[in-house]
């Protein structure tokens, strides 16, 4: 497998007390959007600034398509655009003369300009001052500055933070288009376990800098599925704990139900089947929603 980003045992302190990042050891398969998912203060950031050569790597290995990145730094540095935190866009001036400032830098072609303004969905905001775009519109110019220099890999950290549902569906879609029209592989980095549900192919999960999960979307989804855990309704709590108990199942009541968690679909069918033949009512049976939360703890308990 081709991996436009791989790291290998990244640790990272900021004091000698603290360890931010702890071996993480990350594979983005190129194609792929990789949904970077971890509570706040869980070290993505910190991650993608190393990726980035933002911060100065302490251990651990990073490449970039193939190449280490301590080796050929520069050259891989041109194949990467990036949006971390907030984009800086000069509000004096228009879209266009942001990207004109840039040009110089970047050493792009002119005709880039307009493209990346397309690609990004703001031609019709061209001369339009960046002091009177919406978040969203910020956004995306951010992201067309990153795209200035045609890269292979797009790296964006949070970019739907403070975006209200709206600029979140289209920055969604233009996440999606980029990655399936422009065949960038995309690390984007959240906290939302919906949003990366949503758009992501692979994702790799970060808990007080540990790893505790990597691997495609759909068994990240299956995991979550076995791991969820059941409410039981019935006529008769303290025999359907009992039952439990002789099936060696871990169950608790709160207010009158219990509950169970790490149950497959076929088991929760037999019980449901027993609960019957035993003259127990079955009021409801039902998954408890599950958050990113959840998701953690059956990681961490594994
Ligand atoms: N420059 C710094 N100096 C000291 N500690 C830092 C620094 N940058 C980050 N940290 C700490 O490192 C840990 C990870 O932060 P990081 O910003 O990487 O997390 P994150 O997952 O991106 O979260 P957020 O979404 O809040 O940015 C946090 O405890 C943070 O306080």
């Amino acid at each position: 497998m081709l991996y436009s980003l791989e790291t290998h045992q990244l640790t990272h302190r900021f004091s000698a007390q603290e360890t931010v990042l702890d071996n993480i050891s990350l594979q983005v398969p190129q194609g792929a959007i990789y949904g970077f998912l971890g509570p706040n203060g869980a070290g993505k950031t910190t991650t993608l600034r190393l990726v980035l050569g933002l911060l100065r790597k302490q251990q651990g290995s990073i490449s970039i398509l193939g190449q280490s990145f301590t080796a050929h730094r520069v050259a891989l540095l041109r194949q990467v655009g990036s949006l971390i935190e907030s984009p800086s866009v000069y509000s004096h001036l228009s879209a266009m003369e942001n990207l004109q400032v840039l040009q110089k830098l970047y050493q792009c072609p002119a005709k880039r300009l307009p493209e990346v303004l397309e690609l990004v969905g703001l031609t019709a905001a061209t001369h339009k001052k960046a002091g009177r775009f919406s978040l969203g519109m910020k956004q995306r110019l951010g992201i067309a500055i990153a795209l200035l220099n045609n890269p292979s890999l797009l790296i964006l950290d949070e970019p739907t933070n403070g975006l209200d549902p709206n600029g979140i569906i289209e920055m969604r879609e233009l996440v999606r288009n980029l990655n399936r029209e422009q065949g960038l592989t995309v690390i984007i980095s959240s906290h939302l376990l919906a949003e990366v549900e949503k758009l992501a192919t692979h994702t790799g999960i970060i808990h007080k800098g540990r790893l505790l999960f990597q691997g495609t979307l759909d068994t990240l989804l299956q995991q979550r599925h076995n791991g969820a855990a059941v409410m039981i309704d019935t006529n008769d709590t303290l025999r359907t704990l009992e039952l439990l108990k002789d099936q060696d199942l871990p169950a608790h009541t709160e207010n009158g139900k219990v509950y169970l968690s790490g149950i497959t679909k076929g088991q929760m069918g037999a019980l449901n089947r027993q609960l019957l033949q035993r003259g127990i009512t079955v009021y409801e049976i039902c998954r408890q929603p599950n958050n990113l939360e959840n998701i953690f703890m059956h990681l961490i308990n594994d």
